[in-house]
């Protein structure tokens, strides 16, 4: 029996078991027999390189979307639009047959979008192109996932479990689970909090379909026994995701109400170019990229070129920010000067410990060197706490 069958056997019996005090551990047990099965299915087959055929686009910008849906939503339109980068679209289903990527400019960034073929339901089996859309959204920064505003909602649930059932989580933190396997000492079980979806008898014979026999697991939160095979796993991939409606153009406009006050919800329409600054705003804010300005001695900081640094990909402390402009520039900073929302006061003298944020600006000190502009004193003069660098640049410039 192939990985496929058996996964489709334990859903039936999953399905026909009732839910119940009684049987919550047999059902755990279901639950991680078919997590295991799905890691099984998501091994690239031997000799093959994971994506393959045509869809492995490298990567470029400083960051990376893919635009994710069912076939013939807008996904290619949008692309079109938002990049100008061509993408083929017609009124027939699988238009796009491959990835194709273009660029965003958005606040002097550079942002990759992918546009992919579309999917369907057991796209996480292998149906149509799914696997390897999959694999390239696994390897961007967020998903939009594009839906047809006049189709049934039931899409974006059928897409989610698509992505869930290959380990990507959407719009979801880490579950706050602390879990260590052990060579020896057996299992410690303990939480920080009353639980009441996962006990310990539960805990450990999860822990047993996975033949962990020593392990430290401690619960910070409530979490429920999905949540633990996901730590078990270790595998799964946390992303925002930003719901897209296209095609408002063809609903009501009570409809487009209701769905644009949806979490996480952007509506738009391809065709009337409508709502696409919302959208860009949106992906923008979910990618929390930090644009971070050098500023030379003496000198005004290029507002057009900042260093971009992310959260995500790399971190946002001053050290990540040396490390950006220059490999061997950590060991000859003595300090920063930094400005901007991360500061308490202006400068603020930071070490490398320090975390930016957007739009902040920094002037690097080095070892050898004396700050211009005669030393501490005058930079209290500063201690006025304007809200942003760029609002504050257009002003007064900076001094020092
Ligand atoms: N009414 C309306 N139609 C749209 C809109 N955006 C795109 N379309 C139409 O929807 C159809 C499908 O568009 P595509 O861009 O090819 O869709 P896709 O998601 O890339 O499709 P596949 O590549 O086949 O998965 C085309 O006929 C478009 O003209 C929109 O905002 N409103
Ligand atoms: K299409
Ligand atoms: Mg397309």
């Amino acid at each position: 029996m192939g990985i496929i069958e058996k996964i489709k056997e334990i859903e039936a019996e999953m399905a026909r078991t009732q839910k119940n005090k009684a049987t919550e551990y047999h059902l755990g047990q279901l639950k991680a027999k078919i997590a295991k099965l799905r890691t099984q299915l998501l091994e690239p087959p031997k000799g093959s390189s994971g994506a393959g055929d045509g869809f492995e686009v490298t990567k470029f910008g400083h960051g990376r979307v893919a635009l994710i849906g069912f076939p013939s939503v807008g996904k290619s339109t949008l692309l079109t639009m938002l990049t100008g980068t061509h993408s083929e679209a017609a009124s027939y289903e699988f238009t796009t047959l491959t990835c194709i990527p273009g660029i965003i400019h958005y606040n002097d960034t550079k942002i990759q979008l992918l546009d992919l073929p579309g999917i369907i339901e057991g796209a996480s089996e292998g149906k149509g192109r799914g696997r390897q859309v999959i694999a390239v959204s696994k390897s961007s920064d967020i998903v939009l996932m594009v839906l047809d505003a006049s189709k049934s909602e039931g899409h974006r649930q059928i897409l989610t479990r698509e992505l869930e059932a290959v380990g990507l989580r959407l719009n979801k933190r880490p579950p706050q689970i602390y879990f260590k396997k052990k060579k020896t000492g057996g299992i410690s079980f303990n939480s920080t909090l009353h639980l009441t979806h996962v006990d310990e008898k539960l805990c450990y014979q999860i822990l047993h379909e996975y033949k962990i026999h020593n392990a430290e697991v401690l619960f910070r939160e409530d979490a429920t026994v999905d949540d633990l095979i996901d730590v078990i796993e270790g595998n799964r991939k946390y992303m925002k995701c930003i719901y897209v409606y296209n095609k408002i153009d063809v609903i009501g406009i009570d409809d487009v109400d209701k769905l644009a006050r949806q979490p996480n919800s952007v509506v738009i329409s391809c065709n009337l170019k409508l709502n696409f600054d919302r959208l860009l705003a949106k992906m923008w804010e979910a990618m929390g990229l930090v644009r971070v300005y050098t500023k030379p001695q003496g000198q005004q900081p290029d507002f057009s070129d900042p260093v971009v640094l992310s959260a995500d990909r790399g971190g946002c402390t001053v050290e990540d920010f040396c490390n950006h402009i220059h490999r061997n520039l950590i060991k000859d900073v003595k300090y920063v000067l930094v400005w901007g929302t991360s500061a308490r006061h202006y400068p603020q003298h930071c070490g490398l410990g320090h975390v930016l944020q957007d739009e902040d600006v920094v002037q690097i000190v080095k070892k050898k060197e004396r700050e211009d502009g005669g030393g501490r004193g005058r930079f209290k003069s500063h201690s006025t706490a304007p809200a942003r660098i760029s609002d504050r640049e257009k002003k007064a410039p900076l001094k020092t």
